[in-house]
């Protein structure tokens, strides 16, 4: 938050020089107006300090007031005109850094977890197409959907992570911080509703408890072809004519969904061709041996087969230099078909997996060792078996409810592993967002002054104006900040304004840290304390005070 106090005073003192520059041209924008028809810059300069002194004596008027507003909102069109200079220098953030919403010693850390998709391992775009393809052809030959659906493809363009299908009304949204649908981030099938449809649909744009109780929440990367699949289908029956309930098409696509992991059909195919799915990295083995050289204890958790995640692990991890030894060395407890997030609530026992004949041993599992595998499982079990305790233990995942909101309620430590994040703020960093936001927070500010003016005048031709002029700036830059990102719905982490989404509100919740891959922690010294920056600011009231007033001292 640091880098927006400060160009906020950087643009205030800008739009202070501004408005002499701006009121000496006679105004900017739509046509000269009698309240900008100054006929010299020094009658200009003369109006501008009667002005300041009436504002300073407090004797304006409303007229008065709504006056000095379109000035400042015309000498803030001129600094729209170039990025300023100052915008430039505010410092960027690191896309590969390690963020924190709780204080977190990696020295008091003896344990390691990780979830294994997604986590440890990342695949290419080509894996929600293959899950789209496989679950489409369910729909049609199966559930009998018609043939025509077979023409559907994949759209990689369309879904970002965080959404929520709404069963009964077929919307997809994006919803803020605080659970409101964005304006431009609500889809019927493939079709942006607009704010007038979003209010006749739920009434306002908040999200109440009742209606919460029938969004699906699309929390991974998993969840992109669901997410597509399911508008594809709504828009079929919306261009079709068709009636359609749209409970029937979120449970059809989800039930479609489901049989093609549950049956493996996703696994083979990834390893049938790995090459096309699996991204290699042996940057991640290089963290995970750091962390046995430093004594650390290390497992992994997957809600997938063994057989799957072995394949994925010897492909990744074949081509790294001097490795000669299994990926199992790596790990003091590898559980499979671990059943999260039911595994940290449930009662299940672990069952010992053999490998070479792919059944379940009936012996009781009261201790896990190194050479095998495990299946199914609960934590309370984990616990007493491992006697690991809760605040050295750290689990990484990707999956907001499965990998972080049961170990953070156990206790665990959490790291959130969010790929988007490094894409989301090379974006952030880019002058060209930055501006737009900056111009942003200015429309706002006035909008917010003009709002202020005491209600006679509010029917004003001059109010109304000013008013429709600020809403079309505004949205202006509300639209260019999103077609930065994804051109639908705009960025994870934020809001079309630039605030927090649902998404981040659930990561600051869950996750003590998260960053984009693990192995982004070996670019940090291995006993790093992790904290909070002094300057994260969720309240509008907080004020933090930047470390740059001590900077010359
Ligand atoms: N039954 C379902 N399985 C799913 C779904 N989405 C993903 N998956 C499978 O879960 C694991 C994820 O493993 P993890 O390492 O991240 O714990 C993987 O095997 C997927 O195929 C789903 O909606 N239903
Ligand atoms: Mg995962």
């Amino acid at each position: 938050m640091a880098p927006f106090l400060r160009l906020r005073t950087s643009l205030n003192v800008l739009q202070g020089t501004i408005i002499f520059r701006s009121r000496t041209l006679g105004g900017f924008g739509r046509g000269v107006r009698s309240y900008t028809a100054i006929s010299s810059p020094e009658q200009a300069l003369l109006k501008l300090e009667e002005e300041i002194r009436r504002i300073q004596t407090g004797k304006l008027s409303q007229d008065d007031e709504i006056v000095q507003i379109r000035h400042q909102f015309d000498a803030a069109k001129q600094s729209f005109l170039s990025i300023p200079e100052a915008l430039k220098g505010i410092p960027k953030m690191n896309p590969e850094g390690i963020y924190v919403n709780k204080n977190l010693r990696l020295d008091s850390i003896q344990v390691y977890g990780f979830d294994y998709d997604y986590t440890l391992a990342h695949y290419s775009s080509a894996l929600q197409s293959l899950i789209y393809d496989l679950a489409k052809a369910h729909m049609v030959n199966e559930l009998k959907y018609p043939e025509i659906c077979m023409k559907f493809k994949y759209d990689q363009s369309f879904p970002i992570r965080g959404l929520y299908y709404d069963k009964k009304n077929g919307c997809l949204l994006k919803l803020d911080f605080f659970g409101s649908i964005e304006p431009d981030g609500c889809y019927f099938g493939r079709r942006k509703l607009s704010k007038e449809e979003i209010v006749e649909i739920y009434g306002t744009r908040h999200i109440g408890r009742d209606q919460a109780r029938c969004l699906a929440g699309l929390m991974d990367f998993f969840c992109f072809s669901e997410a597509c699949l399911i508008s594809d289908i709504v828009q079929y029956f919306v261009d079709a004519k068709l009636e359609f309930d749209a409970c029937y098409i979120y449970e059809d696509v989800n039930r479609a969904i489901q049989l093609v992991h549950r049956s493996g059909l996703v696994h083979r195919g990834i390893l049938s061709d790995p090459h096309r799915y699996l991204v290699k990295n042996g940057q991640v083995l290089r963290f995970l041996r750091m962390l046995r050289d430093k004594g650390k204890k290390l497992f992994l958790m997957t809600n997938s087969p063994y057989y799957f995640v072995d394949g994925g692990m010897r492909f990744m991890l074949e081509d790294s230099i001097g490795y000669g030894n299994s990926w199992r060395e790596l790990f003091d407890v590898v559980i499979a078909k671990a059943n999260k997030p039911e595994f940290y609530t449930s009662e299940h026992p672990f069952r010992c997996y053999d490998t070479r004949t792919d059944t379940l041993a009936f012996t009781k599992v009261d201790a896990f060792h190194s050479d095998k595998v495990y299946y199914h499982g609960c934590l309370k079990s984990f616990l007493q078996i491992t006697k690991w305790k809760g605040p050295e233990v750290i689990y990484f995942g990707d999956h907001l409810f499965s990998d972080l909101r049961g170990p953070s309620k156990a206790g665990w430590r959490t790291a959130a592993i969010i790929r988007e994040l490094e894409h989301e703020i090379d974006i952030q960093n880019e002058d060209s967002y930055r501006f737009e936001q900056a111009k942003f927070h200015i429309i706002q500010e006035l909008l917010g002054k003009l709002h202020a003016t005491v209600a006679s005048s509010q029917g004003s031709k001059t109010y109304l104006l000013l008013l429709d002029e600020l809403n079309e700036e505004r949205q202006k830059a509300r639209l260019m900040m999103k077609s930065m990102f994804n051109k639908n719905f705009g960025a994870t982490f934020l809001t079309d304004t630039g605030q927090e989404s649902a998404f981040s509100y659930h990561i600051h919740q869950y996750a003590d840290v998260y960053t984009s891959k693990p192995e982004n922690f070996l670019l940090y010294p291995p006993e790093a304390w992790f904290h909070v920056t002094y300057d994260v600011k969720i309240m509008p009231h907080h004020v933090k005070v930047p470390s740059r007033f001590f900077e010359n001292r």
